[in-house]
């Protein structure tokens, strides 16, 4: 394998260039290339892995030129500056660190929240002017009061418990917070019309979706209790900059603290220049404990992921840890010939593919299995498929999907059959990996087989009838054809068999149609693997 090569385009922790360097991968470090999109899509072709943070924007354009690329990953937890699905039809992982910075984004919220309560920048502003103003920066207490979050996730969570140490009381409104957990975190789970009428502050912490986006519009803002403050350091576009730059005007709004914007970097702003409001450049994440953190830990899943194969993290495929990640390589890449030998064989359209796992096999995480399987199905069909985007494209084309597992062991530990029902017929498959590692085919059509694969095969139908093997013999010799293994199966003595060649070189179609004319001969195809 040659040595991987990972770009770090971001301001992360010099960590990750040590981890990166310790794991045997090449680095380089270029901390501000996330901010030239132009020069990022000229060199991103030489690298296997990106790590990044906020700064960079992986777009489809700059994916289109990362032809080597296998991993992006952001030191981080917001994703919304990746094209995932761009990621995913290329094949590409995209993996974040969920909780490395939580803690220090939940404190920042807090920070805001007390700032904005005493006035403290202003205030700072005003003295170290030589003014002493101490009667315009009358503030208000937190004790008592009512905080209103919304998105009582990992950060929200946090946050709602320092705020229950304030002894503040908390409500939250969050559609996929659980009552339980809601009770267990000291808060009361509210819609969202009851959080704007009571609270007194407001700290957003959901992710920016279509759902999210604006969630404080102007209607909801008017809806708010007079005097409201609120905090946004979560993402910019989960409130309407310019409604709540009106609303401070008006002074329903008493204040806002906001450390992400709609435009960032953000040089021009509705908020900036009003009174008591307090602005930071995406800071939310920026303490040295955090950026340690993030960068040990993205660069430890990046290097797990192109040294091993494991996958931690990752928003567009479930998850391998480290050590299932070598037991269930080989069976992927059985999956796949298998999956593959099939669909080279399926000339109809596909309506399911059903993947049946036999032993010990079925023991494994076989997500990643399934997907493999699904690849080399739809490949023949779909060049542009792969492990990644395989169960969606699976999906978008209304493909079934099926997985049956059962622990019967028959003559093999392990064995995968592969059922690709057709609209003309079913067509299966099995195989196994024996103790050298190599997948074998050891059942077409349910004749027993012992196979390897190669990368040019020829698959044979016909009739258990003596003759044919002298002639097929005799036609490949003609036409300067070298067999390297040849293997037989068949179902009874004069009955239905098959024949599958492994060959030098890929034959040509004259031969083909050659073999198919010996007498006796159902079909004969050429599969490449
Ligand atoms: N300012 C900064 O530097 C940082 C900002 N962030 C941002 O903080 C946000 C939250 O992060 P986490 O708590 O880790 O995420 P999380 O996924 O743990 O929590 C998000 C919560 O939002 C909730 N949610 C989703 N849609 C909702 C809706 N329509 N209405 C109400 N709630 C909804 C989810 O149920 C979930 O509980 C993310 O956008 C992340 O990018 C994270 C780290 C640093
Ligand atoms: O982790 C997140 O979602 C953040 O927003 C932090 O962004 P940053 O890494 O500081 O550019």
């Amino acid at each position: 394998m040659t040595t991987p090569k990972v770009l770090i385009s971001d301001a992360l922790s010099e960590a990750a260039v040590q981890i990166f360097k310790d794991r045997g991968i090449e680095v380089d470090f270029q901390p501000s290339l996330g901010k030239d999109k132009d020069k990022l899509a000229e060199i991103i072709g030489n690298y296997d892995g990106l790590a990044i943070r906020s700064a960079t924007k992986v777009t489809a354009k700059i994916l289109e030129n990362a032809t080597r690329l296998k991993v992006v990953g952001r030191a981080g937890i917001g994703v919304d500056n990746v094209e995932i699905p761009a990621a995913t039809s290329r094949g590409v992982i995209v993996m974040n660190t969920p909780f490395g910075n939580s803690i220090t984004t939940a404190e920042h919220a807090i920070a805001m929240m007390m700032a904005l309560a005493r006035q403290i920048p202003e205030a700072d502003r005003s003295t170290q002017a030589g003014k002493w103003e101490k009667n315009k920066f009358m503030g208000v207490e937190l004790t008592a009061k009512t905080l209103g979050i919304i998105g009582c996730g990992n950060i929200g969570s946090i946050v709602a418990d320092r705020a229950v140490g304030l002894k503040m009381r908390v409500i939250a409104f969050d559609p996929y917070l659980s009552d339980e957990r809601a009770v267990a975190l000291g808060v009361h789970k509210v819609e969202l019309e009851d959080l704007l009428r009571r609270a007194d502050f407001i700290t957003l912490h959901t992710p920016l979706t279509d759902k999210t986006r604006n969630i404080l519009d102007a209607s909801a803002i008017a809806k708010c209790k007079k005097g409201v403050r609120i905090i946004n350091c979560a993402r910019g576009g989960l409130v309407d900059e310019a409604a709540l730059a009106e609303a401070i005007k008006s002074g329903h709004v008493a204040g806002a603290a906001f450390d992400v914007f709609v435009e960032e970097p953000a040089t021009a702003n509705p908020l900036f220049g009003l009174p008591n409001v307090i602005c930071t450049p995406h800071l939310g994440a920026s303490t040295t404990e955090a950026q340690e953190n993030v960068a040990l830990q993205v660069a430890e899943q990046m290097s797990d992921y192109l040294l091993q194969g494991a996958i931690t993290n990752a928003v567009n495929f479930p998850s391998i840890s480290a050590e299932e990640a070598p037991r269930i390589k080989p069976f992927v890449t059985l999956a796949e010939k298998l999956g593959s030998f099939l669909g080279q064989l399926t000339e109809a359209a596909i309506k399911g593919i059903r993947i049946e796992y036999e032993g010990e096999v079925g023991k494994l995480n076989t997500r990643a299995i399934n997907a493999a399987a699904i690849t080399g199905v739809l490949r023949p069909f779909m060049p542009e498929i792969n492990m990644v985007n395989a169960a969606a494209i699976a999906k978008e084309k209304g493909i079934t999907i099926e997985e049956v597992k059962s622990s019967h062991e028959g003559d093999y530990e392990s064995l995968i059959r592969i059922v690709v029902e057709a609209e003309d017929m079913a067509r299966h498959a099995a195989g196994t990996v024996l103790q050298d590692g190599k997948p074998r085919m050891v059942e077409i059509r349910w004749i027993d087989m012992d196979a390897e694969f190669a990368p040019h095969m020829i698959y044979i139908r016909n009739d258990d009838k003596p003759g044919f093997i002298g002639r097929f013999g005799t036609l490949l010799g003609e036409a300067g054809v070298n067999v390297a293994t040849f293997n037989l199966g068949r179902d009874q003595a004069g009955g239905n068999a098959i024949c599958l060649v492994a060959v030098d070189e890929a034959v040509s179609d004259d031969l083909l149609r050659a073999i198919e004319k010996i007498p006796h001969v159902k079909r004969a195809r050429r599969l490449k693997f």
